[in-house]
């Protein structure tokens, strides 16, 4: 985990201070992810991913999943150098390196007008978490539609804005080219959620739970078979599951172990909770995002498309996954 801290005086603060400050950072955070995703593509298609075992269960690191992060956190830093950024990967900040500051604003996100309580939000209160890559297993089992970048925007500890980019969304189809390939999804709460995709209608008459396929364990799989699911939708990342949950492809991420980050977790929130969605621990607590948050989501995850689901999902989370003293906020 990297930690980017940076402090400044007040008159520095009031001679820059940039009341779209918000809007000019999820704006920024929508090109750097596009660029990631060129990025990803590229080193998927040299074929040297550069595995390296980071330890515990399958938890590894590849070329792309540092090298994403370089990218990101060169341009963030350097363009916001008030904002706290959070990445998944140690030493990867793009500070030794020759990585490019891509300068661009995406146009499809200053085109829209953020809400009144979005504005003037002074750099102190945010904090950004980034995972470059998410559902690493997956990308190294070749299983590309699993794969996110994610970067969500905290501000006072909540996630509020976010973009979940699948880098290989369309590689299967045949009449794609490779630079057709991807797709970003964006989304500010009290604004909405943006991008190409298709919000389906949940089947009503069987219930389909989405869960971890390669972190699964006793507990993960206990309390999935507990809810009675007539499906179980075993896909990785966390950024993939959410989308799963939004597409209308399952009715619930559930996920009850404390394996996934703050990371895992912030980009998509914001964009499911935008969309009228919830993501919270298996308790029912809304996780902290704060710079000073813990980075664990040790209270495990579930996401559903509405707040009488998420209920619906509380309600049915056995007693022994709540007493469980491995899986407390
Ligand atoms: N037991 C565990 N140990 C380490 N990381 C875990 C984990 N369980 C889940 N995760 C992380 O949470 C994310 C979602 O997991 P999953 O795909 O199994 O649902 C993945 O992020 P990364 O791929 O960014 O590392 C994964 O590494
Ligand atoms: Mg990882
Ligand atoms: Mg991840
Ligand atoms: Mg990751």
């Amino acid at each position: 985990m990297l930690r980017v801290t940076k402090t400044v005086t007040l008159r520095t603060l009031s001679r820059t201070q940039n009341p779209g400050l918000l809007q000019d950072l999820t704006a920024s955070c929508v090109t750097v992810a596009d660029e990631s995703a060129v990025l990803i593509r590229k080193i998927f298609k040299n074929g040297d991913l550069g595995v390296i075992d980071k330890g515990g269960l399958k938890n590894f690191q590849t070329e792309g999943d540092r090298a994403v992060q370089r990218l990101i956190l060169k341009t963030l830093k350097t363009k916001y150098p008030q904002v706290t950024i959070i990445g998944e990967e140690d030493g990867d900040d793009g500070e030794a390196g020759d990585e490019k500051v891509f300068d661009a604003l995406a146009p499809e996100v200053m085109d829209k007008k953020f809400p009144e309580d979005l504005q003037n939000v002074a750099p102190e209160r945010i904090c950004i978490w980034v995972d470059p890559l998410d559902g690493t297993m997956e990308f190294i089992d070749r299983m590309l539609h699993h794969v996110t970048i994610l970067i969500g925007i905290a501000v006072d500890g909540k996630a509020i804005s976010g973009v979940v980019n699948q880098p290989f969304f369309g590689f299967d189809d045949e009449s794609k080219k490779p630079d057709q390939w991807g797709r970003s999804i964006w989304g500010v709460v009290g604004l909405g959620s943006f991008g190409p995709f298709e919000q389906k209608p949940l089947p009503k008459d069987k219930k389909i739970i989405c869960t971890t396929r390669s972190h699964a364990s006793h507990d993960v799989n206990a309390c999935i078979e507990a809810m009675k699911p007539d499906e179980i939708l075993r896909q990785g990342g966390a950024g993939n599951k959410v989308l799963r949950v939004i597409e209308g492809d399952a009715h619930a991420y559930v996920f009850a172990s404390p394996g996934t980050k703050k990371w895992d977790t912030c980009a998509p929130e914001a964009v499911l909770v935008a969309m009228g969605g919830a993501l919270t621990d298996m308790h029912g607590n809304v996780m902290a995002y704060d710079k000073n948050a813990k980075v664990p989501n040790s209270g495990g995850v579930l996401a559903t498309i509405s707040p009488d689901t998420q209920k619906w999902y509380l309600e049915h989370v056995p007693q022994t996954v709540r007493d469980n003293p491995q899986l407390q906020p």
